[in-house]
């Protein structure tokens, strides 16, 4: 008698499951988008779309296949038509992000802390983001140039004595990165460099909540009942008070600064950190959790990003030898008339037309985040490339997908040439601009930009400067992961010290 009742349950809820599925796939306006067949019934499918760590490919080749709008999801549409940029992520766009994001905030005195970047209220949002606005603004960051600088005379002389072999210099650029950060941010230089390793995990955490968002982001409302969980995670860290989570080590260095910060002399003026400016707000001080949120956004948006672009640029000068040249020579020739520092400046970068114009191809063909930009429709539904689509479906653009439209960045969209950045006309230059998605776009697009462009700018021409570099490995390529960063590793080169007479100036390690 038990039995046949448990059966009986159990074929209730098998059919209900396959009707539920079969209404939600033939949804009135979703039927109609075109895409495979197994992503109208279940979220599998995207998650096939990640699983390898290949997704700014697996993506490529969905839209390659069917076209411009994809439903790639029961409930999730896939965009790749860059002309729907501005509807989706514009400023005033009422598209607000989606539960992936939640997935991104950190737990902190037991709640969820949402961070600028996981918040999906506006409200709350542009709170945080007017309390940070002047400090991370161009004019603002280049006062905080020096911390740049001090790592990069750091990472040279780390250069300068393995030059004699080989070395894989795809981490030491997130050691750099993550040391620049730490500088600017709180005066604290980690030391990842003189250790050449990671320190108390920090990276190794990094990636273990991206792993997670990867996976458990396609089907974010199992967070709840996983590290999104009050219970569990009160439970979790009263029965195991040693257990590791990946974020809260920056937590915790957020608020030994602040307390160091407040504990020491600093009246005079002599810090300008992001922390310090933070504390010395003209409308009073930001709210002690709020300074908490943002220096630990730094630590965790800030190093991975960076490094990804600083390997992109490297990467792509090393595969193009005419790209090279060209840098090498531009750079040289404004060394050699005196337009440029030892260290370089930001200014100095920004006339550097073939120096900008590569980064900006680099990070068109390698763009840091290669996951989907998920947003939710808003209630009253929009049309987009032709469609309708109702209020919470989810809908995502994906940079990589778009870097590679051939009507905006032409038929060779798929190869590296900086040149396309300085030949074009200015209304197109323009529209490529509007099309680069590695930064995000509008009021959600990155706050950290100008931070990782300044560092970009100067670090580069230091490294060519100093260094001939070779590509050094057997294998004819990097590697490359995406667990929402797109990150790259095996990058072994050959550094050979160039005209040492001329890197006076440089500490001598
Ligand atoms: C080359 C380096 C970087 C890249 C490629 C990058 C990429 C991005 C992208 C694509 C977004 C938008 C995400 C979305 O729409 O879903 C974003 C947002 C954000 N990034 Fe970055 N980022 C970089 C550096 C940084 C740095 C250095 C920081 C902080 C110091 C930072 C902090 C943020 C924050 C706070 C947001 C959320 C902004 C908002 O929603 O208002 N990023 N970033």
């Amino acid at each position: 008698m038990a039995h046949s009742t448990a059966a009986v349950l159990i074929l209730g809820l098998v059919c209900s499951t396959l009707l539920m599925s079969i209404r939600t796939a033939y949804r009135k306006h979703l039927r109609s988008i075109p895409g495979p067949c197994l992503a109208r019934f279940t979220g599998v499918y995207r998650l096939s779309l990640v699983w390898k760590g290949d997704a700014p490919e697996q993506y490529r080749n969905v839209h390659a296949k069917h076209g411009k709008i994809v439903r790639v999801g029961p409930n999730h549409v896939s965009v790749s038509d860059p002309s729907e940029i501005q509807t989706i992520y514009g400023v005033g766009s009422k598209f607000l992000k989606t539960e992936f994001y939640t997935l991104m905030g950190p737990f902190y005195k037991g709640d969820v802390m949402h961070t600028t970047f996981s918040t999906r209220d506006p409200a709350y949002h542009r709170n945080l983001r007017s309390q940070v606005a002047a400090v991370y603004s161009m004019s603002n960051v280049r006062k905080l140039e020096c911390y740049a600088d001090e790592c990069s005379a750091i990472f040279i002389d780390a250069m300068k004595a393995r030059c004699a072999d080989p070395i894989d210099i795809a981490p030491w650029l997130q050691w750099y990165a993550f040391d620049v950060i730490g500088g600017l941010t709180f005066q604290r230089r980690f030391g990842f460099m003189e250790k050449a390793g990671d320190i108390d995990n920090m990276i190794g955490g990094l990636d273990v909540a991206q792993s997670y968002a990867q996976f458990v982001g396609q089907f974010p409302k199992l967070h709840d009942y996983l590290f999104g969980s009050r219970v569990l995670m009160g439970t979790l860290k009263r029965v195991f008070p040693n257990l590791p989570d990946p974020l809260d080590r920056f937590m915790a260095i957020a608020e030994e600064e602040i307390v160091r910060y407040n504990t020491t002399v600093h009246q005079d003026g002599s810090r300008g950190d992001i922390l310090a400016q933070l504390q010395a707000t003209k409308d009073g001080q930001v709210p002690f959790r709020d300074v908490v949120n943002h220096i630990t956004n730094n630590l965790i948006a800030g190093s991975d990003t960076t490094a990804i672009s600083l390997r992109a640029c490297i990467y792509y000068l090393l595969k193009t030898p005419h790209a090279y040249h060209a840098l090498q020579g531009e750079i040289d020739a404004a060394f050699a008339s005196g337009r440029l520092s030892e260290f370089v400046t930001y200014e100095e970068s920004t006339k550097l037309p073939y120096l900008q114009a590569t980064i900006k191809e680099a990070m068109r063909l390698h763009p840091g985040v290669g996951f989907p930009l998920e947003r939710h429709v808003p209630p009253e539904g929009a049309v987009l490339c032709g469609k309708y689509l109702p209020g919470g479906t989810n809908v995502s653009m994906t940079a990589p997908v778009v870097h590679h439209d051939r009507t905006i960045f032409g038929d060779d969209a798929e190869s590296f040439r900086p040149e396309r950045w300085l030949e074009t006309d200015e209304v197109r230059l323009k529209q490529m601009d509007r099309c680069s998605l590695a930064f995000g776009h509008g009021a959600r697009s990155c706050s950290g930009k100008n931070i990782s462009l300044m560092e970009m700018g100067k670090f580069i021409p230091v490294l060519l400067r100093n260094f001939e570099l070779e590509w050094a490995s057997e294998k004819p390529e990097w590697t490359t992961y995406c667990a929402w960063f797109w990150k790259q590793s095996d990058m072994l080169v050959r550094l050979k010290l160039r005209r040492q007479g001329d890197t006076k100036g440089l500490p001598e390690s």
